[in-house]
């Protein structure tokens, strides 16, 4: 497809593709496999993510992003996030998409290795490469975006997240996509107010498609959280977690910014919301 034709989505997902062959080129699968089955055990992440009286805040390593181009240059990611950690955070994401977000494998094993709470790659994933990647750098939880995949293909990526230990974070946009998460298998569901073609946020997405998430299937509200009070509006529109990065990587106190998030999750105005 002729490059000015395509969706931001699609665009980004062709870079990873081509940035996948030069691994895939370095590093056969029964290398990563090897690597994998060194790593310790995932971590079951469905607990950590719906806590009986707060919202669990998924915190991100961001450097860049699309629409906003540099965000932060994070020279240390392991140390930004043992300071979400300390903060309260429930899970550390971690961009591994090295082109337009500036992330690494290397940033994903170096964040592993530092904090004890789960770690989320965050990226493209199209492939099981890609999910052994994720295992073998110490992931315990695997995004998968439903707008990149056609359906027998996130079945069966959700089935490996999942047979590998950990837990697929999987991305919807719309009711439709919800839906499909749900057949596929999802026992955690993103949902991202970013629009992945136009880039724009829009807040309300999260109440208009959490009503369509059966009961028993975590509900992730991603994007747009500025502060408390959008984390206080995700809870009271049903949320278990909420995922943030641009307002925490721009922050001078990231770990008090991410305690701020935690309490405001936790207040007790949302006890009779979350019950
Ligand atoms: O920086 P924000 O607005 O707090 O958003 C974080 C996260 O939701 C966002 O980075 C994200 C959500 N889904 C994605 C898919 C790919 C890359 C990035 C994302």
């Amino acid at each position: 497809m002729p490059a000015q034709e395509r969706t931001v989505l699609e665009d980004i997902v062709a870079g990873v593709c081509e940035d996948l062959a030069v691994r895939q080129a370095q590093t056969s699968l029964d290398d990563l496999k090897e690597r994998a089955s060194r790593m310790p055990g995932a971590i079951d992440c469905v607990p950590r993510l719906r806590l009986e009286d707060s919202v669990s805040v998924i915190s991100e390593v961001k450097r860049s992003s699309p629409s906003k181009g540099e965000l932060a240059s994070i020279s240390d990611p392991a140390a930004l996030a043992a300071e979400y950690e300390a903060g309260g955070a429930s899970a550390i994401s971690v961009l591994t998409e090295q082109r337009r977000f500036k992330g690494t494998l290397e940033d994903l094993a170096a964040v592993r290795a530092r904090v004890d709470v789960p770690v989320l790659r965050k990226d493209f994933v199209v492939t099981p490469y890609q999910v052994w990647e994720a295992r073998a750098y110490g992931a315990d939880m695997v995004l998968l975006i439903v707008a990149a995949l056609e359906q027998t293909v996130l079945e069966s990526l959700v089935e490996r997240v999942h047979s590998l230990g950990m837990t697929a974070l999987v991305e919807v946009h719309t009711v439709d996509e919800v839906a499909r998460a749900v057949d596929a298998g999802a026992r955690v569901i993103g949902v991202n107010a970013r629009n992945l073609k136009t880039l724009d946020v829009d807040r309300t997405t999260f109440a208009r498609l959490a009503p369509a998430v059966p009961d028993g299937i975590v509900r992730v509200a991603e994007s747009g959280v500025r502060g408390p009070h959008d984390v206080m509006d995700y809870a009271r529109s049903g949320a278990d977690a909420v995922l943030v990065g641009e307002a925490l990587v721009t922050d001078s106190s990231p770990r008090s910014s991410v305690a701020a998030l935690v309490a405001a999750g936790a207040h007790p105005s949302l006890r009779a919301v979350r019950h």
